[in-house]
């Protein structure tokens, strides 16, 4: 890291990249709705801009439309609001065709990262429905696509690094069958594209599942933890596989019909809360039926499932190396806990709009049963959620310990509505945080509420995983232990793994650079951006307590004592 840049500097970026994600998703969306002519021009093997082309066309478009629609009332707005919403809906149903996928009929889009698509589609030849994810194999060579002598023809570069990730999250998934895992179907490549057929989840993320509900019953909210924790069990002890992103946004789930609850659960506070239908114990409810964990695009091999050894290890099983197995798979564990956190609330444990600040409470674990949200929600579940969002991976609950503890063994049953809420009068409360994230719903995926959601847990993931596994990575490194990560993660294993950044700026473009350490070409990411994520010679925490003692220390940063313990919740969200 160059002297003199913060890690809340880094994390500065990081967010901030994030947002430019944000907005090009946005972007894409609203521009997917210009006429084909102007929005798919003809490429190659498919009828797409590069992503780098594709988004300046659409900024250009954006602005153009800013400055030509700019309404002057509410009636005016929404209307406008109305005619993207229905310019949305019909590009959802205008198709590209990509050569390869002959035996695809693609209906409508489900989702988009950085460098892929997915699509609902049909197998033409059976009928099954299916979801098909479109990887990009090429990206436009932005410094090349400069030069004039270029400008006529792209140069396309192959993204090494994600042919790599690609192929890693394939291969992890061809080894997996159950339940609450999507189920890969096939997968296949053409010359600029990866193909990766997968099981049809209609309901889509619970992420919107959580925002429209508001928050879920503690019956429902087990209803999709316990399956989620069941597939998490199978991945850690069945298949060695630890998932490292577990999230909403990854959680999809097959929607189920909502049967008017005969008495709905409200908490008075929350007098907007749509009513979740009845509870059906093994079926679901809100909506919601079976749930499954997709995206293993950050996943990792731990151990080597024919010989039950730790991955690349042969013959070297000393117990720091067994303890780093565990300590991996706490990281899911810890994710675990903060979405049974999200689904019982409706807002993550971890949340502050200053990264730095946000940055700190992930780091030091602190984190509150926020009152009045948290007032008529079980002991039991706060019981559970101490044990998973501890600070010390070795006093975190492993899956075994979640799956045994009280509330998950519990029957469902009817939650009591308390009548005795604190503060709860005629107006419903709502944090800062609340309103942020709930007061876009109406705008669905394009809200900063949902925005700031996604981001938050982003962020605090990435902080999770570099605070946990960069410690643990120089530890081994010290040892002289190599090779842990050797055969599936063989090309993590010299650099920092750029896989700790969120999902958000990797698909910004970080994946390409592989080897952040290694990487001295000034087209990596630290030259763009100013940054780097060399965490060596010291933890996060470690760092940003040096910064603060040091003349170099931001003014917003403000170190706090150290942790107490699990369940040091020396802060309150509403507090900061
Ligand atoms: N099997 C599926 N059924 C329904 N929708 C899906 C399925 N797989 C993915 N999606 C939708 O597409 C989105 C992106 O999928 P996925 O996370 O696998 O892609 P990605 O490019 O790896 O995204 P990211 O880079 O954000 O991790 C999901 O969040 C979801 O909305």
């Amino acid at each position: 890291m160059p002297p003199g840049v913060s890690v809340v500097e880094t994390f500065k970026n990081l967010i901030r990249h994030g947002k430019h994600h944000q907005q090009a998703r946005n972007d894409l969306k609203q521009t997917a709705a210009q006429p084909p002519s102007q929005a798919q021009p003809n490429t190659s093997d498919h009828q797409e801009l590069p992503q780098n082309q594709r988004q300046d066309q659409q900024r250009h478009h954006q602005d153009q439309q800013r400055q030509t629609h700019v309404p002057a009332t509410t009636a005016a707005r929404d209307a406008a609001a109305e005619i993207i919403v229905n310019e949305e809906r019909e590009a959802k149903l205008k198709m590209p065709s990509y050569k390869g996928l002959e035996n695809y009929k693609l209906l409508e889009k489900m989702g988009d990262g950085a460098f892929s698509n997915v699509y609902k589609a049909i197998d033409i030849s059976t009928g099954q429905k299916v979801a098909v994810k479109v990887v990009r194999k090429f990206e436009l060579n932005a410094s090349q696509a400069g030069e004039k002598h270029l400008n006529a023809e792209f140069k396309k570069k192959p993204r090494v690094t994600e042919r790599a990730n690609i192929l890693k999250e394939v291969q992890i998934m061809r080894g997996t069958n159950h339940p609450s895992i999507v189920k890969l179907i096939s997968f296949s490549e053409s010359q600029e594209h990866y193909f990766l057929v997968l099981e049809l989840m209609e309901g889509g993320e619970l992420f919107h599942q959580i925002v429209k509900l508001t928050y879920f019953s503690e019956n429902l909210a087990r209803h999709v933890i316990l399956q989620v924790a069941q597939g998490i069990r199978y991945l850690h002890e069945e298949r060695g596989v630890v998932h490292r992103d577990i999230k909403p946004e990854n959680l999809l789930f097959e929607r189920i019909p909502i049967v008017p609850s005969k008495v709905p659960v409200n908490r008075p506070y929350d007098e907007d809360k749509e009513d979740e239908g009845e509870f059906v114990l093994g079926v679901g409810g809100g909506g919601i039926g079976r749930v499954k964990i997709a995206d293993f695009g950050l996943s990792k091999v731990v151990w080597n499932e024919h010989t039950m050894t730790p991955c690349g290890t042969v013959g070297y099983t000393a117990p720091e190396i067994v303890k780093d197995e565990r300590y991996s798979k706490s990281v899911d564990m810890w994710a675990l806990g903060c979405v049974l956190y999200t689904l019982l609330c409706g807002f993550p444990p971890f949340y502050d709009e200053s990264i730095n600040v946000l940055t700190e409470k992930v780091a030091r674990g602190h984190y509150t049963f926020l009152s009045p949200w948290w007032d008529d929600i079980s002991d039991s579940a706060k019981n559970l959620i101490t044990h998973l969002l501890c600070v010390d991976p070795s006093q975190r609950f492993t899956i075994d310990e979640f799956l045994q503890h009280p509330w998950c063994t519990a029957l469902s049953t009817e939650q009591p509505v308390s009548s005795s809420i604190p503060n709860a009068g005629s107006q419903p409360l709502d944090s800062p945080l609340l309103s942020a994230i709930r007061g876009g719903w109406a705008q669905e995926g394009r809200s900063p509420g949902v925005a700031s959601l996604k981001e938050a847990f982003d962020i605090t993931y990435a902080v999770h995983r570099m605070e946990e596994e960069g410690a643990r990575r120089r530890k081994f490194r010290a040892a002289g232990a190599r090779g842990f990560l050797s055969g599936l993660n063989e090309e993590e294993d010299e650099g920092l793994d750029p896989s700790p950044l969120p999902a958000a700026n990797r698909q910004a473009g970080q994946r390409d650079q592989g080897h952040l350490h290694k990487d001295t070409g000034t087209k990596g990411i630290r030259a763009q951006h100013g940054f780097e994520l060399d965490l060596d010679g010291a933890t996060l925490l470690g760092r940003r307590n040096k910064r603060a003692l040091g003349n170099k220390a931001p003014n917003a940063f403000k170190p706090m004592g150290p942790p107490t313990g699990p369940n040091s919740n020396g802060q309150r969200l509403a507090d900061s």
